[in-house]
């Protein structure tokens, strides 16, 4: 059975390309600002409101998607064997855990946000095709009677093997989305999976669209994270699942001294040696820094709407999983 016509046109990035194109957000342009002390005042509040962080160093918002834009233009090539290297391949049982997590039932609609090299839709994909063939067979198994070519149908049928369940990957950065691409053909990925370029802040879909919406290693180097919430909130069904994998704060003095030696220590120096890149990797340690705390980051995701928050550490809180609901 063929892609449906909406799922197939995504690929094509209809809206994704020109609102990921149309730039970064401008803040709202006031045709009628107050003259003299109070217009200097809104005035220099206006620009403190649109200073943020990129990693420690601190730039206007207009900058950082930009900046951030270089950063994994920069790193897409490398990104995964860095990854790997880095963390030892732990990254891979984080990432499992997510989809355990999620447990995906037929016919789950994923948006995976930041969704970057496609590591988790491949997780879902796999995820979700054993699972149909776990219950095909049990089904098979329960008919008596049927033909030899009724049972190779069933199994040469690429679409069904998903059991109706599908992927978007949707990421701001062309790169990370080519090595994505390349990735799946090279895997043999294709039904059920979507790519599309667009920004978390302002998603190219309609309303009550997804399941489940994921975002792993991504919301931490979005500019207005309470307004990539938002979207995720708006593109979720009632029901859907919000779930976040993001780096946390470690809860364990020790360990936390290590962390602090091997993030700033080792982390930017394997980013020169692996990838000639030691900024891109001073980032990475620097951003995970100013990302809230799991309390704090728990009360965005309840502000932007959703309900039952709650989260779960992992490694001692190197990271952790958020988890929402649209209700
Ligand atoms: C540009 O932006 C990015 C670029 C990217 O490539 C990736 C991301 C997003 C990130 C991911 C997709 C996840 C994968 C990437 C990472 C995990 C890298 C980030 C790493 C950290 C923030 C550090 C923490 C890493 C881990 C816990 C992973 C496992 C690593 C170890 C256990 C370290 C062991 C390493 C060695 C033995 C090598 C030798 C090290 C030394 C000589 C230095 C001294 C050693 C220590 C001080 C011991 C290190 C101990 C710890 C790190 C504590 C471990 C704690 C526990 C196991 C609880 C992206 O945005
Ligand atoms: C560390 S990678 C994570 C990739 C993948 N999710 C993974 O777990 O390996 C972060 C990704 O976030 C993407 N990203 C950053 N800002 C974004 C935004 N505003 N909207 C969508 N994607 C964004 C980057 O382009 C990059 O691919």
């Amino acid at each position: 059975m063929a892609a449906p016509r909406s799922w197939a046109l995504w690929s094509f990035c209809g809206r994704g390309w020109s609102r990921a194109v149309s730039g970064y957000r401008v803040p709202g342009l006031r045709s009628s600002w107050p003259r003299g002390p109070l217009g200097a005042r809104l005035l220099s509040q206006e620009k403190e409101a649109t200073e943020t962080h990129f990693g420690f160093e601190t730039v206007s918002e207009e900058e950082k998607g930009g900046k951030v834009y270089q950063v994994f233009e920069s790193v897409a090539k490398k990104y995964d064997v860095m990854n790997d290297m880095m963390s030892l391949g732990i990254h891979r049982v984080w990432k499992d855990l997510l989809l355990w997590k999620m447990r995906p039932f037929p016919g789950t609609q994923l948006l995976d946000v930041a969704g970057g090299t496609g590591d988790i839709a491949f997780r879902f994909l796999n995820y979700v095709q054993a699972q149909h063939q776990r219950k095909q067979k049990r089904q098979l198994r329960a008919q008596q009677n049927l033909s030899w070519e009724e049972i190779a149908r069933k199994y040469q049928n690429e679409e069904d093997s998903l059991g109706g369940s599908r992927v978007m990957v949707c990421d701001i950065n062309k790169e990370m989305l080519k090595i994505g691409k390349q990735k799946a053909h090279a895997q043999g990925y294709k039904a059920g999976l979507a790519w599309i370029l667009g920004d978390a802040e302002e998603l190219p879909f309609d309303d009550d669209k997804f399941d489940v919406y994921t975002i792993a290693f991504g919301i931490r180097n979005v500019t207005h994270i309470d307004q990539a919430l938002q979207e995720a909130h708006r593109v979720l069904k009632p029901g859907g699942r919000f779930l976040c994998l993001e780096f946390s704060q470690v809860n364990n003095p020790l360990l936390s001294r290590l962390y602090d030696v091997y993030s700033f220590q080792v982390i930017p120096v394997l980013g020169e040696v692996i990838a000639g890149d030691w900024k891109s990797y001073q980032y990475l340690v620097e951003s995970i820094r100013q990302f809230p705390s799991q309390e704090e980051f728990k009360e965005m995701i309840e502000d932007a709407g959703f309900q039952k928050v709650t989260y779960e550490n992992l490694t001692s809180g190197i990271v952790a999983i958020h988890s929402g609901f649209k209700l």
